[in-house]
């Protein structure tokens, strides 16, 4: 399915005409689909291609080496995390992946640096440090103006989450979907499910399989072009807004027989605030139609009521 499709420039640097459209789409599709495609990201390609090679790279070690980088107690938050570990809320069979996630690096003074565990340095790779550093400051600088239009649809200040967002909990998660190699019993690559995080940014999946559940409870997928991200709404937002945009549920299937010596790789960035932030529903998204739907809780605490669900917190 083509997924609406905007483009971030016509935000960033538009007239205020393009600004005020490019805000009534990405608040359509948030409110219809849950999903968008976008163009104009700023992400540069090198940044892109850097991070596929190295996470190529990384799931390439002998499994004994990927598993001294998985660190006990830290339930998945940083380093790697090997088969079996995660399934989807709801679901017993682990998803058929593993992955490595990186965390916040806090460059001034804010004492919330204490809350964050340290990355997990990759000693075999001398770039993948750095690489993954700077990713994450650009999924950050588009994710934050992709939230500043949010706003805007909401009726909010324009920059309502930027202090909630800056030195946030946000976690780039790079994924190995291996070749499948005997007919899977249970388990599919990625199982149906929804994020937990305000919005997950992805950019150039190495092979198709993603999938949405359209509101007419069709499973259809997601196609985007190679200059695009998907950006999509994850339950914290959905939270938030009272159920106004949508937290979509999506899966990863598995592929065809033929293509099964083929594995895929994904690198989403779960962008999350502070811990601190209030997930209260906002006021303006309740009214007589519309009851609150939510109790009120901080991000910090329906992240980790959210990470015992999925397994990978005791
Ligand atoms: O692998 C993908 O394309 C998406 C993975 C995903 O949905 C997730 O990790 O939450
Ligand atoms: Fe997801």
């Amino acid at each position: 399915m083509a997924i609406p499709v905007v483009d971030l420039a016509e935000f960033t640097s538009g007239t205020p005409q393009q600004k005020a459209a490019f805000v009534d789409a990405l608040g359509k599709a948030y409110e219809e689909v849950g999903f968008v495609a976008v163009k104009n990201h700023g992400i540069p390609d090198a940044t892109v291609a850097g991070l596929y090679s190295n996470t190529k790279a990384f799931f390439s070690l002998p499994l004994d080496v990927k598993k001294e980088y998985e660190i006990a107690g830290l339930a998945g938050q940083r380093g790697y995390t090997s088969f079996g570990k995660e399934h989807a809320k709801g679901s017993t069979a682990p998803d058929l992946k593993e992955f490595f996630q990186f965390g916040q690096t806090v460059e001034d003074n804010d004492p919330i640096k204490a809350e964050y565990p340290d990355n997990v340095q990759v000693a075999e790779l001398p770039d993948f440090n750095r690489l993954f550093v700077s990713a994450y400051r650009g999924f950050e600088t588009s994710g934050t103006h992709l939230l500043r239009a949010i706003a805007l649809y909401l009726g909010l200040d324009e920059k309502y989450f930027d202090a909630y967002i800056h030195n946030g909990n946000s976690i780039l998660r790079a994924i190995h979907y291996p070749p499948i190699k005997e007919e899977p019993k249970s388990a599919i690559r990625a199982e149906q499910h929804e994020d937990i995080n305000l919005i997950t940014l992805l950019v150039g999946a190495s092979a198709d399989g993603l999938e949405i559940l359209s509101k007419r409870n069709e499973w259809v997928p997601v196609t985007s072009l190679p200059d695009q991200i998907v950006v999509n709404v994850g339950d914290m937002l959905q939270r938030l807004t009272n159920n106004k945009l949508k937290s979509t549920t999506h899966r990863v299937v598995n592929p065809a027989r033929e293509h099964w010596g083929s594995p895929r790789f994904s690198i989403p960035f779960f962008l999350h605030p502070k811990s601190s932030m209030s997930l209260a529903c906002l006021p303006s998204c309740i009214d007589a139609s519309h009851p609150k739907a939510y109790p009120d809780a901080t991000a910090g605490e329906y992240l980790d009521e959210r990470l015992r669900e999925i397994g990978l917190k005791k």
